[in-house]
Parts: structure tokens; C-alpha cells; sequence
């Protein structure tokens, strides 16, 4: 029987998930789709009888949103909550606003599945002619981190996401959730790539075909040591989820996707 169950979740869809562009570090909001993800997410926990003690989300608007949303159908909005950009979405350097399905034809599909699966790749870091390097280092949250600003990351691989993310996790939430607290971490798809990989042990190789959809729990059962019991699992309907994995891998394909 699991000793520790951690729930992640990568926030509800954003406007600019929809838009298919590199969201990243630009604090884009939830979609109308994405605020109805985040309700059913937090009804779904509701139902399966989770009670959490403490919530961890990175500091852009759309994790904390969906934080917020998930609480509030849990009736559980009183429950603390913490925020680090040690969490935030990996930082996708210069490709931060491309469309992806331009990126795949101008580039081809493989590399812009590197860019965004490999686990030691970087993209091309951002400049200050990026059109959105002002909005980025000027916005005034980025000077409460716990690294002064000019040492935060220009673009990152998930080696290095992982690298700004595990004392995080050492530090402050794994000694929660040995404490007995039902943790959930709302965050983003590779910064919960990266923490899946170093908590199942994912090979650099196999995280590569690991990609989460939005808004969908993930529960990982840890014994006393923080070692999973069994592999990740992805609560709700199986097929829809299935579906939603695939729609965000197809993001990154030549052609514009059947349904957009
Ligand atoms: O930065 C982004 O656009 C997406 C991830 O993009 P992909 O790695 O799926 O291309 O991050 P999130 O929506 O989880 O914050």
C-alpha cells in the first residue's frame, strides 16, 4: 500500500496552447476551454476523495489559475498555497511565440520535436530584439526569486529545468509530503516532465516520448522513500486522455491539425 500520494498537473489549456505557440515564460491566462479543464479536474479530485494540505504551483498565471479553479470545486480554497519559479514552464529561449506548425515546416518536424521532447537540448536562447524579452526580465515578479535576475535561465533543455527544479523538490516539497501532507503541484508540461523523470527514474531516451495533456491529474503513489510504487497514472477517461496526449503531440507537425 502506498505510504505517500502526490498529485501533479499541468494547468488547464492556455490561449496560447490554442493558438499553437510557444507559451513558455509569457504569462498567457487560461481559455475558456482551459477554466472548464481546470473545473473538471478539481470535481474529478473531489469525487476520488483527495484532501490536500499544502499546493505548489510555479508564478505564471495559468498554474496558479488552475490551482485556484481545482480548489474551489473542491471547496478546499482555504488550503496554503506556494509559488516558485523554480516551477515555471521550461523556457523555450528564442522560439517563445513561434507557431508550431510553422516551426515544423520551416525547420521539419523532427526538430521541432527535439526542441521540445529531447532531454538535453536547448532551443536558441532569447535576446533582447526578441519581442518578448522586455515583457519577460522587466515583469516584476522575476525580482523576488531566489536568484538575482540576471542569472535566470535564456533558454533551457529539460536537463536544465530539471537542474533549477530538484532543490526545489528537495527542499521544499519532498520533506512536505514525507511530513504525511497530500501535496498537488500545478505546474506545466516539462517542468512535470522533468519531475516525473527524476522521480520514476525515466531514461533520457524514453522521456522523449513522454508528453502530458492539459488539465489532467497525474497521480504517483510513493513509498517511505519517495520511490513510486508503479508507474504514473492519469485519472479519468482513459480514451479522452489518450486522445488529449495525442492532439498535443500533433502540435508539432507539418500540417495545421484536422480540428483547428
Ligand atoms: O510552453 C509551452 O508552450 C507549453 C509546452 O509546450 P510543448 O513543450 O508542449 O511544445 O507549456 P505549458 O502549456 O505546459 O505551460
Amino acid at each position: 500500500m502506498a505510504k505517500y500520494r502526490l498529485i501533479l498537473l499541468r494547468h488547464g489549456e492556455g490561449a496560447w496552447n490554442k493558438e499553437n505557440r510557444f507559451c513558455s515564460w509569457v504569462d498567457q491566462k487560461l481559455s475558456a476551454d482551459g477554466v472548464k479543464e481546470a473545473q473538471t479536474c478539481g470535481r474529478h479530485l473531489k469525487m476520488l476523495g483527495f484532501e490536500f494540505d499544502l499546493v505548489f504551483t510555479s508564478i505564471l498565471s495559468r498554474s496558479i489559475q488552475t490551482a485556484w479553479l481545482v480548489l474551489e470545486e473542491m471547496g478546499q480554497e482555504w488550503v496554503p498555497t506556494e509559488s516558485s519559479w523554480r516551477l515555471n514552464e521550461r523556457h523555450y529561449g528564442a522560439l517563445i511565440g513561434l507557431n508550431r506548425t510553422e516551426m515544423a515546416l520551416n525547420h521539419g518536424e523532427e526538430q521541432v520535436k527535439r526542441w521540445r521532447r529531447s532531454y538535453a537540448v536547448s532551443p536558441p536562447p532569447i535576446t533582447e530584439v526578441h519581442p518578448y524579452y522586455h515583457e519577460i526580465y522587466n515583469d516584476r515578479r522575476y525580482k523576488y526569486c531566489d536568484v538575482p535576475l540576471g542569472k535566470l535561465p535564456k533558454s533551457e533543455s529539460l536537463k536544465e529545468v530539471l537542474d533549477r527544479l530538484l532543490p526545489y523538490w528537495n527542499e521544499r516539497i519532498a520533506p512536505e509530503v514525507k511530513k504525511g501532507k497530500t501535496v498537488l503541484i500545478s505546474a506545466h508540461g516539462n517542468s512535470t516532465r522533468a519531475l516525473l523523470k527524476h522521480l520514476e527514474g525515466i531514461s533520457d531516451e524514453a522521456i522523449v516520448n513522454v508528453t502530458l495533456p492539459t488539465g489532467v491529474p497525474v497521480l504517483l503513489e510513493l513509498d517511505e522513500s519517495l520511490q513510486p510504487l508503479g508507474p504514473h497514472q492519469f485519472l479519468g477517461d482513459q480514451e479522452a486522455i489518450q486522445a488529449a496526449i495525442k492532439k498535443v503531440e500533433d502540435q508539432g507537425k507539418a500540417k495545421p491539425m484536422a480540428e483547428k
